[in-house]
C-alpha cells in the first residue's frame, strides 16, 4: 500500500511566529508514522517558513521571480523546516530522508508541474520515508514560482499511483458553515460557500485550493486534524472525504 502523506505547514509551525517549529507536533506525526508498515511518502508546507518569504518577495504559484535572492531565501527557509522535520523523524526511528523539489522540479510554460518521480519510488523499494516539501521551482518564462505541498500530494498521488492520500491539516476536517465537520465532498459547488483561504499568511490558496487539487485525483483523499492521524495511518478516514468524479471508489 502506497500513501501520500501531508503534513499542513499550520500543523507542524507555529504559523504566527516567523521560523518557529512546532516541535510537540512533529513528534507525534514521527511516532504515529514509526508505526505504520505501508510505503509513505510525507510532503510538508510551508507554514511560518515559507510563505512570508514568499510573500516579501511579490512570489506566488504564478507570480514569478528571477531574483536568486529571493529563490534561495523561500527555499533555505523550508530546507530549514525540512531538515527539523527529518531530524526529528529520524529520532523516532523512521527512515526519513529528504527530497528538496527545487532541485529536480520543473514548471512549463503554462504552469504544468514536471516532477520526476523514480527516485522517489526507489526510495520508498528501499524502505526510506521520502519527505518533500513546498518550494520555489522553476518556471518557464516566469522566472521560479511558489510550488505548494498540496500540488506535490496530488502529483505524487497520480506519478506513483498511490493508494490513499492524506491531508493533515489544524482543523478536524473541512468545516461547514456551523463548524461542523463535512463528512464527505463529491462536487466543489456543494461546499464553495463555506471555503476560505488561511488564517495566516499563505500564498497558496487555503482550504479552497486544498479541495480544488484533491477533487482532481484518482485516489480517494483525506483532510483531517493531527489528533487523527494515527487513525488515518491504521487505514481509517477520519475527517473529510474528498471524493472527486475520477475516484476509484465511486
Ligand atoms: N471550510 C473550512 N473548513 C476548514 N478550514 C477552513 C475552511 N475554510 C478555510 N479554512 C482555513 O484553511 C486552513 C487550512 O489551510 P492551510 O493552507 O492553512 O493549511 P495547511 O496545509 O495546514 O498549511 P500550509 O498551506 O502552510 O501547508 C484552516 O486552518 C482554516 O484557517
Ligand atoms: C511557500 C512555500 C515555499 C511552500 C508552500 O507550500 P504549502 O504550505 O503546502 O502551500
Amino acid at each position: 500500500m502506497t500513501v501520500v502523506l501531508k503534513l499542513g505547514g499550520s500543523v507542524i509551525t507555529e504559523k504566527s511566529e516567523p521560523e518557529t517549529v512546532a516541535e510537540d507536533v512533529i513528534d507525534r506525526a514521527a511516532a504515529a508514522i514509526a508505526e505504520t508498515d505501508d510505503e509513505l511518502v510525507v510532503v510538508h508546507g510551508g507554514g511560518s517558513f515559507g510563505h512570508h518569504h514568499a510573500d516579501r518577495h511579490g512570489v506566488s504559484t504564478t507570480d514569478g521571480t528571477r531574483d536568486a535572492g529571493a529563490v534561495t531565501d523561500v527555499h533555505d527557509a523550508m530546507k530549514r523546516l525540512n531538515a527539523a522535520v527529518v531530524d526529528r523523524f529520524q529520532d523516532h526511528g523512521v527512515a526519513a530522508v529528504p527530497v528538496h523539489p527545487l532541485s529536480v522540479a520543473s514548471r512549463d510554460e503554462e504552469g504544468t508541474l514536471t516532477l520526476p518521480s523514480g527516485g522517489i519510488a526507489t526510495m520508498l523499494d528501499e524502505g526510506f520515508v521520502p519527505v518533500l516539501h513546498g518550494d520555489v521551482v522553476v518556471h518557464a518564462s516566469t522566472g521560479a514560482t511558489i510550488l505548494s505541498g498540496d500540488e506535490l500530494v496530488a502529483d505524487l498521488a497520480e506519478s506513483l499511483d498511490a493508494d490513499r492520500v492524506g491531508l493533515c491539516s489544524a482543523v478536524p476536517g473541512v468545516l461547514d458553515e456551523s463548524d461542523e465537520v463535512i463528512a464527505r465532498i463529491d462536487r466543489f459547488d456543494d461546499v464553495a460557500a463555506v471555503l476560505g483561504g488561511s488564517d495566516a499568511t499563505d500564498v497558496t490558496g487555503g482550504m479552497a485550493g486544498k479541495v480544488r487539487t484533491l477533487l482532481a485525483l484518482s485516489a480517494p483523499a483525506v483532510i483531517f486534524g493531527v489528533d487523527d492521524l494515527p487513525s488515518f495511518l491504521a487505514g481509517s478516514s477520519p475527517g473529510t472525504v474528498v471524493a472527486g468524479e475520477s475516484t476509484d471508489d465511486h
